[in-house]
């Protein structure tokens, strides 16, 4: 008999079930509070009912916890100076999707040699979930895999599907059964109509397969996500000017779906010049503040460090704080940007 099945799989090995990791590295209380409030804070930013600023700030990934803690105190202590202003939940993201092939992020190779422990990565990024959550600081990540989310998703409080994976059936089908709000990119060409069908698609009610809380697979029926919205991060040309913002607004007034849009200064938007997203971020801010309320949140790769460092299997290579992905600002100008925009804000505030 010839073999047709599993030709090309080498091995299967079996994954910790959800709830035993739940089970192993439990939600406290502390945490669980910052998730309901997280989530209820950009809930109320997309319904302009709170009328602050939604920022999604860190790291492009994270590979080395201690550095992300460290980012996320110093991101903390920031995110209550301007608490007033700004609505700040930090970018933790786990999950990488490439262009070809590259490192694909913590949980999938937390060794980063290859060798994807992918049961120690959720492990490990599960726990660094908890601490920072702890801290009282909201997270934000990247959900690309379809399984991951029934490890992680309860300790996230917004949630991105990446321009390579919005136009995908899969994923719009695991946004509208995620409990967060959902922001889905514009595709990698700058088209957004992908982006607005993934909407359409994620706020009704869909029948897929994947995974329950014990691990077993299932067919999973949904109510859709009420709170999916589009991230403007540019294409073939950066999108973050007022006529592609105006274009955005009007596509979305046509297919009746909210007229919250969050830019990400990166990306495209920033031609992949991390300096750049200074200018993209003055530039929304300057639209946000003349009346613009379609612009209900931005996004930053900052890292402790400035720029990035080529991936390498030998850690002892690796400079501290230094993204291994895309180029991020560093924590010094992110604290500068912050700071101002929210003291411009509060200005205007006052002045009103
Ligand atoms: O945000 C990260 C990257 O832009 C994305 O994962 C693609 O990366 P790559 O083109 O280096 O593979
Ligand atoms: C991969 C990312 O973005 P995009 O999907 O826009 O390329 C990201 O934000 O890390």
């Amino acid at each position: 008999m010839k073999q047709t099945y599993d030709v090309h799989v080498e091995e299967f090995i079996p994954l910790i079930s959800p709830e035993a990791l739940k089970k192993e590295l439990p939600l406290s209380e502390k945490a669980e509070k910052t998730v309901i409030a997280g989530r209820k804070a950009v809930q109320n930013v997309l319904m302009k009912k709170d009328d602050r600023l939604l920022v999604v700030v860190g790291p492009c990934s994270i590979h080395d916890e201690k550095a992300a803690l460290e980012y996320a105190q110093k991101l903390n202590a920031l995110r209550q100076k301007v608490e007033e202003t700004l609505v700040v939940v930090m970018r933790v993201y786990f999950e990488k999707p490439r262009t070809n092939v590259g490192w694909k992020g913590l949980i999938n190779d937390p060794d980063m040699d290859g060798s994807c422990d992918i049961v120690e990565g959720l492990r490990r990024a599960r726990k660094l979930l908890i601490r920072i959550n702890e801290t009282g600081l909201p997270a934000a990540t990247e959900m690309l895999d379809p399984i991951t989310p029934q490890y992680i998703a309860g300790l996230v409080s917004w949630a991105a599907i990446g321009a390579r994976t919005t136009e995908s059936q899969t994923h719009r089908e695991m946004a509208s059964g995620l409990s967060m709000p959902v922001g889905f990119k514009n595709c990698t060409d700058g088209g957004l109509s992908t982006a607005i069908n993934a909407m359409i698609a994620a706020i009704s009610p869909q029948s897929f397969l994947g995974i329950d809380p014990n691990g077993r697979s299932s067919i999973v029926k949904t109510t859709g996500n009420p709170w999916a919205h589009i991230v403007m991060r540019g294409g073939r040309r950066p999108n973050y000017d007022s006529v592609s913002i105006m274009e955005a607004v009007e596509q979305l007034r046509d297919k009746k779906l909210a007229e919250a849009i969050v830019v990400d200064c990166s990306h495209a938007n920033s031609k992949k010049q991390y300096q750049n997203q200074t200018t993209v971020w003055e530039d929304v801010l300057h639209q946000r503040m003349n009346g613009n309320d379609a612009l209900v949140g931005m996004m930053l790769e900052s890292s402790l460090h400035e720029g990035n460092q080529k991936f390498t299997k030998d850690l002892s290579e690796l400079k501290y704080g230094v993204s291994v992905t895309d180029a991020c600002i560093s924590w010094e100008t992110t604290e500068e940007l912050l700071l101002s925009a929210h003291k411009k804000m509060l200005a205007r505030h006052k002045a009103a």
